[in-house]
């Protein structure tokens, strides 16, 4: 039984601020892209964007995870797609938390063509997504896994490298595993034996077919919010003082979950997690939003309560304006929903403090970066007067 109290009254400023920049770079220098110090900065509003870079063969399915994951794109459209050749970049920054850029690499780019400045491209990364298709012979995909870590590696030695073992729904569990094992020992040799056993791979395995491939981007995107710790820990605080056994605070437009609790995640809660966000995103787009309104129609009154046919209840909160809370707990605790909601409500304040921390360091940005251009343009002013 879904009882749910949805809203679709949204102010104008709540529209999402997905994607708001969609180009293809051609040619980009660090002055263009803004490239200062390792990290992405829009120079002129100071907001630090990591970089994650979508790399593989071609054909492996980078187009793909990035449609699905931030698209909404069905997983049976992707088979129209056409090859990228040229490098695609997006501007992910949904929530107050979730805030990227994607660059998704055509298969056959070329280090070792002068035109192709990868060392700007490494500085400013956080991580580096290298995909590799499971249903093909990965001899290839291996070797080029190897030049690529080990370029991006020597530039910036802080990204993180994450491999995804991807189309995996062709595969048996048995498969999968033996798949897993063996790329896992041959990228890890190759390391070893060029010296770099230093160099951390996380592997994941994945596919647009199922939820796999939005957990691997969660675990992907989590790493990059520096935030992290302070949101496992009020998680842990409010589960403990709530009798609630599982809460995921989810980027709700990407269904990416940004934190969780201490305690281990199984696939399978994760999963009715990301249904359950479906189920309230339909029924609020049919039934809350009024006749021409557009946008998402998600706003402080969104609230959902399932329960589940053993004994587990499960409840969905708005967190802010693009994030939710979705918690799993006992019928018999949920019999305490003042408590949860009073201690809700200190979640919620918490979180808010938190994200005005982060407001005042990237306004501090803005001012500082505001200062540089100043004198730079008074400087070059002077400089003119002068000649
Ligand atoms: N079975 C299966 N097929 C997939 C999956 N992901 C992508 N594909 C298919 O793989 C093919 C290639 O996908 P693309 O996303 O275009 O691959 P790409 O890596 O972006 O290719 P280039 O742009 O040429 O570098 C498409 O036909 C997709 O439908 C998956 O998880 N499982």
């Amino acid at each position: 039984m879904v009882s749910a109290a949805l809203s679709g009254e949204e102010e104008e400023d709540t529209a999402l601020g997905y994607y708001d920049d969609e180009d293809d770079l051609e040619a980009f220098s660090d002055a263009e892209l803004g490239c200062e110090d390792g990290v992405f900065s829009d120079s002129l509003n100071g907001e630090v964007k990591p970089r994650i870079l979508l790399m593989g063969l071609r054909r492996s399915g980078k187009s793909s995870i990035q449609k699905v994951v931030f698209h909404k794109m069905s997983p049976n459209e992707t088979l129209f797609l056409e090859s990228t050749n040229k490098i695609c970049r997006e501007d992910v920054s949904s929530s107050s938390f979730v805030s990227f850029q994607i660059w998704d690499f055509p298969g056959q780019i070329d280090f070792f063509d002068p035109t192709f400045d990868y060392e700007m491209i490494f500085r400013g990364t956080g991580a580096l997504i290298f995909v590799i298709d499971s249903q093909d012979d990965y001899v290839e995909a291996l070797s080029r896994l190897h030049l690529t870590v080990t370029r991006a590696y020597k530039v910036n030695p802080e990204i993180n490298f994450e491999v995804f073992i991807h189309k995996v729904d062709g595969l048996s569990d048995d498969h999968k595993i033996e798949k897993q094992r063996d790329i896992h020992k041959r990228a890890n040799d190759d390391l070893a034996d060029a010296g770099l056993e230093r160099i951390h791979l996380s592997i994941y395995l994945t596919s647009i077919y199922d939820h796999s491939i939005f957990e691997a981007f969660s675990k992907v995107v989590q790493k990059l919010i520096p935030q992290l710790p302070t949101l496992e820990n009020l998680l842990n605080i409010f589960i403990s003082n709530s009798g609630i056994e599982k809460a995921f605070l989810f980027d709700v437009v990407s269904k990416i979950y940004i934190a969780t609790d201490s305690s281990p995640v199984d696939m399978q809660t994760y999963e009715l997690c990301c249904d359950m966000i479906d189920v309230v995103i339909d029924i609020s787009c049919i039934y809350g939003l009024t006749d021409g309104e557009a946008g998402l129609p998600y706003d402080e009154e969104s609230m959902a309560i399932i329960h589940l046919n053993n004994t587990t209840v499960m409840y969905l909160k708005e967190v802010t304006k693009f994030l939710a809370m979705v918690c799993f707990l006992r019928k018999e605790s949920f019999e305490r929903k003042g408590l949860i909601d009073y201690n809700f409500h200190c979640f919620k304040q918490a979180i808010q403090e938190v994200f005005d921390v982060r407001v005042k360091v990237q306004q501090n940005r803005k001012l500082l970066s505001q200062r540089r251009w100043s004198k730079l343009t008074m400087t070059n002013g002077e400089l003119g007067n002068a000649h």
